[in-house]
C-alpha cells in the first residue's frame, strides 16, 4: 500500500544521506567520561547517530548518600577481622571463614567451584585485619578496577559498555556505584531505570540509585544469559543492609564484546510494558 511504500521510499533516501565514511566513522566524544576518577579512562565513542555523551548525571566512582536516613553502621565494634600473618587461607583466616572460605583464587579471580548461581556473600579483609593490604589474597574489589572499558552508542539499546581486553572467568570486573536510598524513596523515584534493590531479608531494604550520581556501570545493558553477575561483598563496614555490588564475569569474556548482568524480574515488570528485551538469546525471558 501507498504508506508502506512511502516508509520504505523514505528510508532508501535517508540512507543515502548517510555518506559511506559517516558509517565507518567512529566518533571519540570523550577521552574519559569519569575525568580521571577510574584508574584507567573510559572512552566515550558513538558510531551511530549524532547523540553526544550523556551529561545528565554526576559520574562518581564511590557509592555516596545524599538523605540523613542512610546510616551506614560504621563501628568497628561490629566488624570481624583476622589475626593473620602471612597470607589468608580459608583455613585460620576469620574473614575467609566469614565468607565460607576465600573464593579468590592465586591470582584473584573465583574459585571453579563458585556457585555463580547462587552465590554467597564475601567478606574481603579489611583495615582492622592484621594480614598485608597489598599482599593478602583475600583483597580484590577492594583494590578497584583493572580492566579497560569503552562507553558506545548501541544500535537499539541506548548507550552500553564493552570491554577492550579479554577478561576471564571468574575476574572482578566493576562496581554497581550511585546514591544509597531508601525502598520507601526509590517508591518515590519516577525514573526509575537506574535502581538496583538491596533486597535484605529483615525488615528495611535499600537500594543503590545511579540515575542522578553513578559510574559507568549505569549504562551496563540488561541480558537473559548475561556475561556479568552481581556479588554482594562487604569490605569497610559489616552492615548487611548495605552491600556493596561488585561484578565478576561468569564466562570468558572476549574483547570488544558488550557487557551485562541480568536487571531481573523487578525491572521487566515494570519496563516490559513499554519496551521489550532484544538481547536475542536463546532463553531470552522478556522479548
Ligand atoms: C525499572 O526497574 C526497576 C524499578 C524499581 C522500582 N521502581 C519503582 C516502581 C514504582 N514507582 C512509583 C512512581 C511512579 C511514578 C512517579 C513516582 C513514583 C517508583 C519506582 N522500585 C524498586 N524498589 C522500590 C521498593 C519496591 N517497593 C515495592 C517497596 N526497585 C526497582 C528496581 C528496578 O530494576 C532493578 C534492576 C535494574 C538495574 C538497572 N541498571
Amino acid at each position: 500500500n501507498s504508506d508502506c511504500y512511502t516508509a520504505i521510499s523514505l528510508n532508501v533516501h535517508l540512507q543515502a544521506l548517510i555518506s559511506p565514511e559517516r558509517k565507518s566513522h567512529r566518533t571519540i566524544l570523550t577521552n574519559d567520561i569519569s575525568r580521571g576518577r577510574e584508574a584507567n579512562p573510559i572512552q566515550c565513542i558513538n558510531s551511530i547517530d549524532d547523540e553526544q555523551k550523556p551529561t545528565d548525571f554526576v559520574y562518581i566512582s564511590e557509592n555516596c548518600i545524599t538523605s540523613d536516613l542512610i546510616n551506614i553502621d560504621r563501628k568497628i565494634s561490629t566488624m570481624n577481622s583476622c589475626l593473620c600473618e602471612e597470607k589468608c587461607t580459608s583455613f585460620n583466616c576469620l574473614c575467609c571463614n566469614h565468607s565460607l572460605r576465600c573464593w579468590y583464587d592465586e591470582e584473584g579471580k573465583l574459585l571453579a567451584d563458585f556457585n555463580y548461581s547462587d552465590p554467597p556473600m564475601i567478606f574481603e579483609c579489611n583495615q582492622l585485619c592484621n594480614c598485608n593490604a597489598i599482599t593478602c589474597n583475600n583483597r580484590i574489589v577492594q583494590h578497584g578496577l583493572t580492566q579497560r572499558f569503552q562507553l558506545f552508542k548501541t544500535e537499539t539499546k541506548g548507550w552500553g559498555i564493552r570491554t577492550l581486553r579479554n577478561i576471564a572467568k571468574g575476574t572482578y570486573v566493576c562496581e554497581y556505584i550511585g546514591e544509597v536510598i531508601a525502598d520507601t524513596e526509590a517508591d518515590r523515584r519516577e525514573d526509575d531505570s537506574y535502581i538496583f534493590d538491596l533486597d535484605n531479608k529483615d525488615s528495611e531494604s535499600f537500594c543503590i540509585d545511579a540515575k542522578q550520581y553513578g559510574n559507568f556501570t549505569r549504562f551496563i545493558n540488561h541480558s537473559c544469559e548475561p556475561n556479568l553477575i552481581p556479588i554482594r561483598v562487604f569490605i569497610e563496614h559489616h552492615d548487611l543492609r548495605f552491600p556493596r555490588i561488585a561484578f565478576f564475569a561468569n564466562r570468558d569474556i572476549t574483547a570488544e564484546e558488550e557487557l551485562s548482568f541480568d536487571y531481573g524480574e523487578r525491572f521487566w515488570i515494570v519496563k516490559y510494558k513499554s519496551f521489550t528485551c532484544d538481547c536475542g538469546s536463546l532463553n531470552c525471558k522478556y522479548s
